[in-house]
């Protein structure tokens, strides 16, 4: 099996997959797990936990795929796949790797490698042109093309965050609970709180996907029409219910998005293995530097 690791900046997401599914858009796990991510943890430290949450079915684990959204810990997993996890094939998604998503974007290499994953299993299951939102550490709101090409989007302060930044700075407010409110008239400091933070996010994840769905509209004549907006994240199950444009929930999307690198990356090492064993060139011609669209 296949066992996806997302370190987040607040949580780690944790599934095994089953192998030999690359190419399906959608492949239900058959484990999952969520533990707290400790910025300070390493590499051994990082293997006991994820071992000692498998248990016997780290027997099963044929390929690892992983990313993580805090560079610290980045180091740290990489560590961990090459000393733990040596004898198995390991992707750990960062700037480089062929993820098969071209990224629109000023600096590619700055991109989440979250923001790319969700980005290629939004498109690989939806198809067409896509939104993407996350209600993570961050809420954020991207843009995917027809042709599933990563064109940008927003980053905002996430729920939770925006919920303890308030609290620590105004006086008369205290931390609450993150619940949708009964009414949007808030008759309650509690509930007005909620009315600000869970439906004035949903309000403005509603408001960028409609300004990036028309974006991607305005690029491409075959983005007109209805875009699929896809929403993931620890706080997805609050808001995105709020939300009006929201048209699907895919809590592993994430997950399901390393899962699909980690097929493509082996079918490309495999093609390669093929035409060293065969003596064939690469398919294609070979593209010039400057038609090269930023890819990783
Ligand atoms: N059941 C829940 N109820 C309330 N908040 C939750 C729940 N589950 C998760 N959260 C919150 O969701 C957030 C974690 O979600 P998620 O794992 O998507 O984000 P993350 O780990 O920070 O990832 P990223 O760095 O990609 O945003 C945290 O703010 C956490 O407090
Ligand atoms: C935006 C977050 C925090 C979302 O998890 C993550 O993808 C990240 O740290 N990205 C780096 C900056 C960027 O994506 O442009």
């Amino acid at each position: 099996m296949l066992l996806c690791i997302d370190v987040g900046n607040t949580q780690t997401a944790l599934a095994l997959y089953p192998s030999g599914s690359d190419d399906d858009a959608a492949v239900a796990s058959r484990w999952d797990a969520r533990i707290r991510t400790e910025r300070r943890a390493t590499a051994d430290e990082l293997a006991l936990t994820v071992r000692g949450m498998l248990g016997p079915l780290l027997a099963e684990v044929d390929g690892v795929a992983a990313l993580s959204t805090v560079p610290a810990l980045l180091r740290e997993l990489r560590g961990m796949l090459d000393k733990h996890f040596a004898g198995v094939e390991h992707v750990l998604v960062e700037p480089g790797v062929r993820t098969g998503v071209p990224l629109l974007v000023d600096n590619p290499k700055e991109v989440g490698a979250d923001r790319v994953v969700q980005a290629l299993a939004a498109h690989q299951r939806f198809g067409g042109p896509c939104v993407v939102v996350t209600f993570g550490t961050s809420t954020t709101v991207d843009a995917v093309s027809a042709a599933g090409e990563f064109l940008g989007g927003a980053i905002a302060a996430g729920v939770a965050v925006s919920a303890d930044a308030l609290a620590a700075r105004a006086a008369g407010l205290r931390p609450v609970e993150l619940v949708a409110p009964r009414s949007v008239l808030g008759r309650s400091t509690v509930e007005g709180m909620q009315v600000g933070l869970v439906l004035g996010a949903a309000a403005m994840v509603d408001g960028l996907a409609r300004r990036l769905g028309a974006e991607i509209a305005a690029k491409d004549a075959s983005g007109r029409g209805p875009v699929a907006v896809v929403a993931c994240g620890g706080l997805a199950p609050v808001v995105a219910p709020e939300c009006e444009t929201v048209t699907h929930h895919v809590p592993d999307l994430t997950l399901q998005g390393l899962r699909l690198v980690f097929g493509r990356v082996r079918a490309a090492a495999r093609a390669r293995e093929d035409r060293r064993r065969t003596g064939q060139p690469a398919e294609g011609r070979p593209v010039e530097p400057g038609a090269r669209k930023a890819r990783r």
